[in-house]
């Protein structure tokens, strides 16, 4: 069985998709993100997906490509911000390294900003992001190996403390 290096998980903003890309260059592997897999198998953005399918389809999209990647990627793995909300993919992630990026809510929303291309986000980002992470804090504890804070740092510091949990 082949399993992603590392699995990123946290609320919108947490800094999955950037951070990500940082680790995997830092230890030389393959970056792969599971909302990029589902834009390119759907030919269209989320934002569209959402509007022309509505959220049920999108979350449909996502348990396969997490099943999918899960199954066949090596290097560093980022899912959805929504992921852990499905028991599917939550019970999928049992036995892989996966790293809570935590965040609180102003570094969330300073970077989600007015939550471009985040359909959840579009109406009163603020509350909404609060909301979510209130309703998923506990799923991303649950399916976590190893939580690393993100506020204030750097998504170079982010994944360097990233590379001595892996490599302890
Ligand atoms: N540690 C950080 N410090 C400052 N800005 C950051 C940090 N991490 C990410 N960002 C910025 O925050 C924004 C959101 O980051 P990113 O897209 O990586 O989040 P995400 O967790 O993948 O979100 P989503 O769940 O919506 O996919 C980006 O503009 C990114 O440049
Ligand atoms: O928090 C969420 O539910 C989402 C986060 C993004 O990564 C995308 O998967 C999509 O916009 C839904
Ligand atoms: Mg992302």
């Amino acid at each position: 069985m082949t399993r992603p290096v590392c699995v990123l998980v946290g609320a919108p903003g947490s800094g999955k998709s950037t951070v990500g890309q940082v680790l995997a260059e830092a230890l030389g592997v393959s970056f792969r993100d599971t909302d990029a897999d589902i834009e390119r198998l759907a030919g269209k953005p989320i934002p569209e997906i959402f509007i022309d399918e509505g959220e049920a389809h999108f979350r449909a999209l996502e348990r396969a490509a997490v099943a999918a990647a899960l199954a066949s990627h090596t290097g560093v793995l980022a899912l959805g911000g929504g992921a852990v909300l499905a028991e599917e993919n939550r019970a999928a992630l049992i036995g892989h390294p996966v790293v809570h990026l935590s965040v609180e809510l102003p570094d969330a929303v300073r970077r989600v900003g007015l939550g471009a291309g985040r359909p959840l986000l579009a109406i009163n980002p603020r509350a909404t992001l609060k909301h979510l992470m209130d309703q998923r804090r506990p799923l991303y504890a649950e399916v976590a190996t190893a939580t690393v804070v993100t506020d204030g740092r750097t998504p170079e510091e982010i994944a360097a403390e990233i590379t001595a949990l892996l490599t302890a």
